[in-house]
């Protein structure tokens, strides 16, 4: 074992006997097994290289950390365990995870997709349409591990860029199933947890940057910097011109080929003339001198947007516009973010992934333009997390729906009635049109109730997964399985059809 090789100039040297065989590496001294390698790595709350002793009683055979006096200390009391000093464990753990992994990134084509908004939406638009042209596509990110046509049952350790060890397993999965892209999210926390240090992107796609996670990163232009950093050796840049937040910085410092999209300003992709309609968006696409009427099944200026990043990707793929061109009118995006789940009759119902504040304003600007009578809105407290944010919501939402439903989404430990009162002391008025439900499965029925032709049912709420946590257990549990009792009940015969999305149990759960 030639640590050299593998740790690169991460490696500054070693104590104690070089094993013959590294079965598996990890960060968290709770998850090492026999013959496994563990990585100390100082968080925020504590730091790895306390539980070396942890690590070495559950079988660790080789340690690497960058503190060299609890190193050295260790390597004193463990005579049997080779012990590595290194530069950064986690730029360490990246490459001895791509080593570990038969550099499986190498033999494959990555797109990285960065930006504070649209990611998880731009990663599925494009691997829709790489698919679609044939290329075997899968993706990464937060709406799961996919390959080319499904959701794999992977663990996921973050929610959305995942740690080295976990990423480069995943795409060697991937490279066993003959697939030759991968498309994945860059958050700026997983950028700057170095989780895709030794990566080669041929595309980086950037969709736009405002301020966010800024108790992580500090201040605004370290999180644009964690941003940036997607763009460092990339072949490709995909940019929104319209973004003020980090188009310019991208533009001016980016050597390899840029591809520029825009509504507003002058770009080699653009879209204009813009219709929103319940069943999808029509628009005017130019590339460069030609334009092409274009439809796409799903809703909101903003999906226009990540659309053009993802057909851009695909355009500086070398993909052509007439092999694209028939896949718009089927695009899919990803579970849950404004996903048009059936026409109910003479009903819509529209899923969202909106839990925060400023996301459910966002959504409900968005259907503002879209013709129908009354708005019927389902709002969610979370009992996990964010408890914070239970009260703001009220408040984003009050007055802005004909009828609103509060319900809880994955009540934890609490009681639903609970997280659902802490949700209504946030109006400021009682309100015959307001009603709380605490069980999620029931608000969505009393939703539809309530409906009549022409209305709109909006459901928000973070529940995406298959199930709902309660009492630290995972209870499966299914919204679209709510919406069928419903309609099994109250109508003899229904169309569902789907727009921007097949008809499944991961539909809108
Ligand atoms: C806030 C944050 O980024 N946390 C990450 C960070 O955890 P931490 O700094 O709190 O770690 P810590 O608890 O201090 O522990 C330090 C080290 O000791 C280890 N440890 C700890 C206890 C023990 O008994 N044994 C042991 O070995 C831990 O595994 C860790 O390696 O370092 C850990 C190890 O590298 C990460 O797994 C962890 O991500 C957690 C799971 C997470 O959820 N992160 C979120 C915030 C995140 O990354 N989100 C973004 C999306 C953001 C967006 O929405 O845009 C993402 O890309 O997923
Ligand atoms: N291009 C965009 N511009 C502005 N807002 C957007 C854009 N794309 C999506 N959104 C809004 O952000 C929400 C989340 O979209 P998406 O999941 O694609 O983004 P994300 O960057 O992956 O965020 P997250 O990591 O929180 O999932 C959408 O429901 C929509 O309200």
């Amino acid at each position: 074992m030639n640590l050299i090789n593998i740790l690169q100039d991460q490696y500054v040297s070693s104590r104690g006997p070089a094993p013959n065989l590294i079965t598996h590496i990890h960060y968290d001294s709770r998850k090492v097994s026999q013959n496994g390698c563990f990585v100390c790595i100082s968080g925020d709350n504590t730091d790895g290289h306390l539980f070396i002793d942890t690590a070495v009683q559950k079988g660790a055979i080789q340690i690497i950390g960058d503190n060299e006096h609890v190193i050295n200390e260790q390597a004193a009391k463990y005579p049997f365990v080779q012990f590595v000093l290194v530069k950064n464990p986690k730029k360490s753990l990246a490459l001895y995870s791509s080593h570990l992994h038969d550099h499986a990134h190498k033999d494959m084509s990555l797109i990285g997709v960065t930006g504070t908004q649209g990611k998880t939406t731009i990663t599925a638009y494009t691997r829709y349409l790489l698919n679609g042209s044939g290329i075997k596509t899968g993706s990464i990110g937060t709406a799961g591990i996919w390959d080319n046509t499904k959701s794999l049952s992977l663990h996921k350790s973050t929610p959305t860029t995942p740690e080295s060890s976990d990423l480069h397993s995943y795409l060697a999965t991937m490279l066993t199933q003959d697939i030759s892209t991968c498309v994945m999210e860059a958050t700026s926390i997983g950028l700057d947890q170095e989780r895709l240090h030794g990566l080669h992107f041929d595309i980086a796609v950037h969709s736009n940057l405002y301020p966010e996670h800024l108790d992580y990163h500090g201040t605004f232009e370290e999180y644009k910097r964690a941003k940036l950093r997607l763009f460092d050796g990339a072949d490709v840049a995909i940019v929104n011109k319209d973004d003020d937040g980090m188009a310019r910085d991208i533009i001016t410092s980016f050597d390899g080929r840029i591809w520029t999209y825009a509504i507003e300003n002058h770009a080699k992709v653009r879209a204009t003339d813009i219709e929103v309609t319940t069943e999808g968006t029509y628009f005017t696409l130019h590339i460069q001198k030609d334009t092409h009427p274009v439809f796409i099944p799903v809703l909101g200026i903003h999906n226009v947007y990540n659309f053009l990043a993802s057909l851009c990707t695909c355009l500086a793929k070398g993909i052509s516009l007439h092999t694209l061109l028939p896949l718009f009118e089927t695009l899919e995006g990803p579970p849950g973010r404004l996903q048009v789940v059936s026409e109910l009759d003479d009903r819509h119902m529209i899923f969202d992934f909106s839990h925060t504040p400023a996301a459910l304003e966002n959504l409900l600007e968005t259907v503002k333009p879209l013709p129908r009578n009354r708005l019927i809105l389902m709002v969610t407290g979370i009992g996990i997390r964010e408890k914070e944010l239970r009260a703001p919501i009220a408040a984003a939402v009050e007055g802005k729906a004909d009828e609103i439903v509060v319900t809880s989404d994955h009540p934890g430990d609490e009681e639903p009635e609970d997280v659902v009162r802490d949700v209504l002391d946030g109006f400021t008025e009682v309100s015959p049109h307001i009603h709380p439900v605490p069980q999620r499965g029931d608000a969505i029925k009393k939703a539809m109730e309530l409906a009549e032709a022409g209305d709109l049912i909006l459901i928000t709420g973070i529940c995406m997964e298959d199930f709902q946590i309660v009492k630290g257990e995972k209870v499966p549990y299914h919204d679209y399985d709510h919406v069928k009792d419903f309609l099994a009940s109250r109508m003899s015969s229904v169309t569902l059809s789907q727009i921007g999305c097949t008809p499944s149990k991961d539909m809108c759960v």
